[in-house]
C-alpha cells in the first residue's frame, strides 16, 4: 500500500506553518515533509511532530536567496563555502526532527557557465554532503525539476541524476523522484519509476498540468500507484501539490488507500 506525506509547504495552506502539523494528523497522516524549516527554530518543530504523532520525512537544505529566485546552489562553483556551512545547518535539524532524508536542490546554471565545471562542482558538492549526511544517519537526495517550473535548473532529467547517482554511489546518495516533473519532461512516469527503482530514496506526486491533486489533472493516478506498490516501493510519496480548493477538501483521492489500510 502506497504511504503519503503531506507537504506542508503547499498543503494546509489555510493555517500557519506550524498549525498545519496538527491539522495534517487529524487528516490522517502519519507523515509530512517541508521545503525549509529555517525560520523556525528546530525545537519548535520537533515539539509540533511530537505532539502530533507525526514523522518528518523529508525537508531541504538551504537554497540559497529563494525570494531573490535562488533554487539551490550545489552547482555553483563559487558558493562552495556556503553549500558546505548549508548542508551542517540543515543536518542540525535534520538531527533535532529524526529526518532520514536531505534534498540537495542542484541550482540554476549561470549563464554562459561550462556544463563541465558546473557538473564537476555539482559531484564534489554532492560527495561532500554524502559524507556529512552519513554522520547522522541521513541520506541526501536529488531531484530532476522541469524547465517550465524552474527555467534553467541544472538538473532536469532522470537520466542525469542517476548517472551522478551512479558516480557517486547510490547508498550514499539517492533520488528524490518526483512524478510531476517527470511527467512534464519525460512522460512514461510507471516504466521510469520501475527503472530508477533502485535509486529512488523518496517520491512525491501532484498531478499535471496544473500540479493540484491527484486526479485533478491527465494521469490515471489509481494505474501508477498501484504499479509502483507492485514494483516493490515501500518509501514515501510526498503530497506536493497545491490543493485546488481547501486542503481537506480535496483529500477524497487518498480514501481508498486508507480505507484499504484498516
Ligand atoms: O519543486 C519541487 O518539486 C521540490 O521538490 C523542491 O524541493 C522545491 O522546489
Ligand atoms: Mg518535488
Amino acid at each position: 500500500m502506497p504511504k503519503f506525506a503531506a507537504n506542508l509547504s503547499m498543503m494546509f495552506n489555510e493555517l500557519p506553518f506550524l498549525d498545519r502539523f496538527a491539522a495534517a494528523r487529524a487528516a490522517g497522516f502519519e507523515a509530512v515533509e517541508f521545503l525549509f524549516p529555517y525560520e523556525h527554530p528546530a525545537e519548535e518543530i520537533a515539539a509540533r511532530l511530537k505532539g502530533s504523532g507525526l514523522q518528518n520525512v523529508l525537508f531541504n537544505a538551504p537554497p540559497g536567496d529563494w525570494n531573490a529566485g535562488e533554487r539551490g546552489m550545489a552547482c555553483l562553483p563559487e558558493r562552495r563555502a556556503e553549500f558546505r556551512d548549508g548542508i551542517k545547518r540543515a543536518l542540525d535539524y535534520a538531527t533535532a526532527l529524526g529526518c532520514p532524508r536531505l534534498h540537495v536542490m542542484a541550482g540554476l546554471a549561470p549563464a554562459g557557465g561550462a556544463r563541465d565545471t558546473l557538473l564537476a562542482t555539482y559531484a564534489a558538492n554532492l560527495d561532500f554532503a554524502a559524507e556529512e549526511c552519513a554522520k547522522a544517519s541521513v541520506k541526501p537526495v536529488i531531484e530532476p525539476i522541469n524547465h517550465r517550473d524552474i527555467p534553467g535548473f541544472f538538473l532536469n532529467t532522470t537520466a542525469e541524476a542517476a548517472s551522478i547517482i551512479e558516480a557517486l554511489g547510490p547508498e550514499r546518495v539517492g533520488l528524490q523522484f518526483d512524478l510531476y516533473h517527470c511527467q512534464i519532461t519525460e512522460g512514461d512516469v510507471t516504466r521510469r519509476a520501475q527503472e530508477l527503482l533502485p535509486f529512488i530514496a523518496h517520491m512525491q506526486v501532484a498531478d499535471t498540468p496544473g500540479r493540484n491533486e491527484p486526479g485533478t489533472g491527465e494521469v490515471r493516478w489509481d494505474f501508477v500507484f498501484d504499479a509502483i506498490d507492485s514494483m516493490g516501493y515501500r518509501g514515501w510519496i510526498g503530497c506536493e501539490y497545491r490543493p485546488k480548493g481547501e486542503t481537506l477538501a480535496g483529500l477524497g483521492w487518498m480514501q481508498k488507500y486508507r480505507e484499504h489500510d484498516a
